[in-house]
């Protein structure tokens, strides 16, 4: 079966169990997924999890084939986790940083070609003019740009974004979008993305999951699973769905189902 299927899946922490008993039929191939829920619900211990780097148990089943049976190396070759901040530290030029990533991958095809691969991938991301700085002399959205090229060039089968919209300005969170989107269906990929913001699930996702207190309480298309109904009952929020004028759907908030202190 194409995709990714969860089955029966637990993971959390050694005194603390987050995501119970979790089953999803089926991630599709070459859309974007995105994960909502709110703070705390277990988004990135969801996502660390898919990864194998948290203890889980359950299933996973990526285009047919069992991951958590797999070699921790193995898996990693599948499967790409970007956190939502890049470990601190690291004295190395983007150019090789996003090398490492690509040879650590198994996909380094010698050096003038990785070379032209990465450069056109930062060319795509808009910071090809990085490619000499050091990474811990770039603003946070640079890095987080940086990150999104170390994982993108390893060429996973699942990708698993966590917030990595959340230090962009409005029109580097658009043109990200829309080359995660772009590449998701060209290598025909699950991408799996966690974002907060409800208005880029609705314009960018084919599919959404969304969890509440690590329970899944809706699966499916954007506009099936983002509704009013979904907004009070997982976030106490009073929304309704628009149209902007080219018919893209848009929340807007009119307030808080109870307002504290009223
Ligand atoms: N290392 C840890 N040890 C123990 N508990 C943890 C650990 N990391 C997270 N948790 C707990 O697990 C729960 C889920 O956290 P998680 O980070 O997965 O949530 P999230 O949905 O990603 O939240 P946010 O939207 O705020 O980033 C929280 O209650 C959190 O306190």
């Amino acid at each position: 079966m194409e995709g990714l299927q969860i089955r029966a899946f637990h993971s959390g922490y050694p005194k603390r169990k987050v995501i119970e008993n979790l089953n999803v039929p089926q991630l599709p191939r070459g859309k974007i997924t995105v994960l909502l829920g709110p703070n705390g619900c277990g988004k990135s211990t969801l996502l660390r999890s898919l990864a194998g780097l948290n203890q889980a148990q359950g299933e996973l089943w990526l285009n047919g084939e069992e991951l958590t049976a797999l070699p921790f190396v193995r898996r990693a070759e599948k499967v790409v986790y970007l956190p939502q901040s890049l470990p601190a530290g690291v004295h190395l030029h983007v150019l090789e940083s996003i090398i490492v990533a690509q040879r650590a991958s198994g996909s380094y095809g010698g050096s003038a070609t990785s070379e032209a691969e990465v450069m056109a991938l930062l060319e795509q991301l808009g910071i090809a003019h990085l490619a000499l700085s050091y990474l811990d002399q770039l603003s946070g959205g640079q890095k987080q740009l940086v990150g999104l090229a170390q994982s993108l060039i390893r060429r996973p089968q699942l990708l698993l974004l966590d917030e990595p919209l959340s230090a962009l300005d409005l029109n580097y969170q658009f043109h990200v979008m829309d080359l995660v989107r772009r590449e998701t269906r060209l290598r025909n990929i699950v991408t799996l993305v966690v974002v907060h913001d409800i208005n880029i699930a609705l314009r960018h996702a084919g599919h959404v999951l969304m969890l509440q207190q690590g329970r899944l309480i809706a699966d499916g298309a954007p506009e099936a699973v983002i509704t009013a109904e979904s907004l009070a009952e997982v976030y106490g929020v009073r929304g309704r769905i628009e149209r902007c004028s080219q018919g893209t759907p848009q929340v807007l908030i009119d307030g808080l189902v109870a307002e504290p202190g009223l």
